[in-house]
């Protein structure tokens, strides 16, 4: 019987299974995904990387949420994919180059300090068309909106995958998170739905913030969204370009260069390794 070996890493409580694409032979689809996912009857996680090698690209990533989305960029993805390559001793180097299938672009993961990698997450872009956002407005950055009986004020931003930022000024409860986010990220708005960030400032260098994500839902942690916050709070003047950014499962940091490129470093860490038992994928 087919037995897949798979691995589990999180950043910061943000969780994600490995699998090599040649250690799988099935389709990649909606209901394995789901399955492998789920936190009850399967491994668990809040999405699935599958890596593949060849003579083009030395390191391919395709990232997918847990609700069987394929997404075009994580930056835990990334990390995790980095730190596992190191971990079975399939990289020595320093620099490893990854290239997301779905964007069809490299992503540079560095060794950073203290056992923490950097992960430079390229160009940033604020155009309604690239978010996209449904609006005549070139850009959608403090900009008011009913979404069903609710007013609020986004920001979005777009790094590859649709982000948008409400800033607030208290924390919400777990359950305002879920049903704010849910209404802004699957929005009409949003086309290609978005990731929602709900910012809180703390000082020029710390946000805290709580994260629904689009194909995985409320979320302990998320890079793509702690680099959104990063953006919008620098762009609005809320902050400087190097911050904390800190979350229910653990801290990261952001760095913008002022070319609008951001970078963020933090740590994988292996949770476990084993064979998904046949009976899940059949
Ligand atoms: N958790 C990831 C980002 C995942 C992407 C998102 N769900 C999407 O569909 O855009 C991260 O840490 O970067």
């Amino acid at each position: 019987m087919m037995r897949i070996p798979f691995d589990k890493y999180h950043v910061s409580g943000n969780d994600y299974l490995i699998c090599a694409q040649t250690d799988w032979e099935l389709p990649i689809n909606t209901t394995y995904i789901k399955s492998l996912c789920d936190r009850c009857n399967g491994i668990g996680a809040d999405g699935i990387l599958f890596w593949s090698t060849s003579t083009e690209h030395k390191w391919s990533l395709r990232i997918y949420n847990s609700d069987g989305t394929e997404c075009e960029k994580s930056a835990n993805g990334l990390l995790i994919f980095a730190q596992y390559l190191k971990d079975n001793g399939l990289s020595q180097h320093r620099t490893i180059e990854i290239f997301l299938c779905k964007l069809a672009e490299t992503i540079k993961v560095n060794e950073f300090a203290d056992g923490c990698d950097s992960v430079q997450l390229g160009r940033y872009y604020f155009s309604s068309d690239k978010i996209p956002v449904r609006s005549n407005k070139e850009t959608f950055i403090d900009q008011q909106v009913v979404i069903g009986d609710e007013k609020f004020n986004l920001n979005c931003v777009s790094l590859g995958n649709p982000h948008c930022v409400i800033f607030v000024d208290r924390e919400l409860s777990m359950d305002e998170v879920i049903n704010k986010g849910r209404l802004i990220g699957q929005s009409t708005l949003f086309p290609d739905k978005a990731n929602v960030i709900f910012a809180l400032i703390r000082s020029e260098t710390l946000i805290k913030i709580e994260v629904w994500e689009r194909g995985a839902g409320y979320i302990q942690s998320s890079g793509m969204c702690a680099c959104a916050a990063a953006i919008l709070s620098y762009t609005r003047k809320y902050t400087k370009n190097k911050v904390t950014i800190e979350m229910q499962g653990g801290e990261v940091t952001v760095m913008l260069n002022g070319r609008d490129e951001v970078s963020l470093s933090g740590k994988a860490e292996l949770i476990c390794s084993g064979d998904v038992a046949p009976h899940i994928i059949n």
